[in-house]
């Protein structure tokens, strides 16, 4: 596939997530069926291995498995998609780099070495040696809220400057003050922000989102990107049901139950029920009941309508 550039890299994502068996063995053909609906919702583009795709779960071996059968429908289809190459240590992040940079996707998604923080210049050497390794494939730089650095959009800026391969970032966003400095900063990268938040995103100047609303219901989730052309005042309306929706039905699992990031996602995907992946996480991590699901089902399709249109 042909390499992204900055300014293409945009609109409505939808990541792999990983049907896992009892025995906590990935289910491949579950998968399968998965990237191929996602593939059939009218996406912008498809990835691999963030948070939700469980990458700092998998051997070696599956990670290639995953990015292979993506590449494979992805190529077929011809969807754009971005593996993530993320590993926690270096050493294997750039393995990954390398196998990942062979199947040609779009861009590829890494995070900076996640035990020690790394300092500014440490993070350009880092990344310029990954840069390398990607073989004319730009990055994306995946800095979720909890990850051991956080990246201010100065920051940002100067990675950016030392190393011109950096064409994405993958951020939580912000308020006001956070969209100001984007656009002051962060010139010449795609910038990606979460998914209920993305019209409010977009109205500030951001390009688009790895987006939870994206496993909730892919093809309503395009249907509002859509909108936030078509119908601006609209689409902030239904931003504001489904913040609304996510921050009373979905964030308390997090922040009062103690469940992970990746465990709200596939609750998401089974609330949505457009796709067989089922609630279970890899071990260690603890998954949210599917009874949840059928409990919010209801609630969700009251609340925002429009995503469940299909
Ligand atoms: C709220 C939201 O959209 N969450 C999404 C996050 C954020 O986009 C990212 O962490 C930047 O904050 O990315 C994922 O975790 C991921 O790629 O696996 C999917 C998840 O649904």
């Amino acid at each position: 596939m042909k390499p992204l550039e900055a300014h293409e890299i945009k609109g409505t994502w939808g990541t792999t997530l990983l049907p896992i068996l009892e025995d906590d063995a990935i289910d491949f053909p579950r998968l399968l069926e998965q990237v191929t609906k996602l593939a059939a919702s009218g996406i912008s583009g498809i990835y691999t291995n963030g948070t939700a795709g469980e990458f700092y779960a998998q051997s070696e071996t599956e990670f290639d498995a995953i990015n292979e059968l993506v590449a494979g429908i992805c190529e077929d289809k011809q969807i754009p998609f971005q593996i993530g190459a993320s590993h926690m240590g270096a050493q294997l992040s750039l393995e990954r780099m390398k196998r990942a940079a062979r199947l040609k996707p779009a861009a590829i998604q890494v995070i900076l070495p996640d035990w020690y923080p790394l300092t500014d210049d440490e993070a350009i050497d880092y990344l310029q040696r990954m840069a390398e390794a990607a073989d004319g494939i730009g990055l994306v730089l995946y800095n979720p809220p909890h990850a051991k650095r956080g990246l201010a959009p100065e920051t940002y800026g100067k990675l950016k400057d030392a190393v011109p391969q950096l064409i994405g970032v993958k951020t939580a966003g912000g308020d006001a003050k956070w969209y100001e400095e984007m656009r002051e900063h962060m010139r010449g990268l795609s910038v990606f922000v979460p998914g209920h938040r993305l019209a409010s995103g977009i109205a500030e100047g951001a390009n688009g989102s790895y987006s939870n609303i994206a496993c909730l219901n892919p093809a309503g989730a395009v249907r509002w990107f859509d909108r936030m052309t078509s119908d601006p005042k609209g689409a902030a309306a239904e931003e504001k049901r489904i913040v609304a929706f996510i921050e009373q039905h979905i964030v308390p699992f997090i922040t009062e139950q103690g469940y992970s990031n990746a465990a709200v996602d596939k609750l998401l995907t089974e609330i949505g029920g457009w796709a067989d992946v089922g609630t279970r996480l890899r071990w260690p991590y603890r998954s949210i009941l599917r009874s949840e699901a059928e409990r919010l089902r209801p609630i969700a399709a009251s609340i925002m309508p429009e995503l469940f249109e299909d």
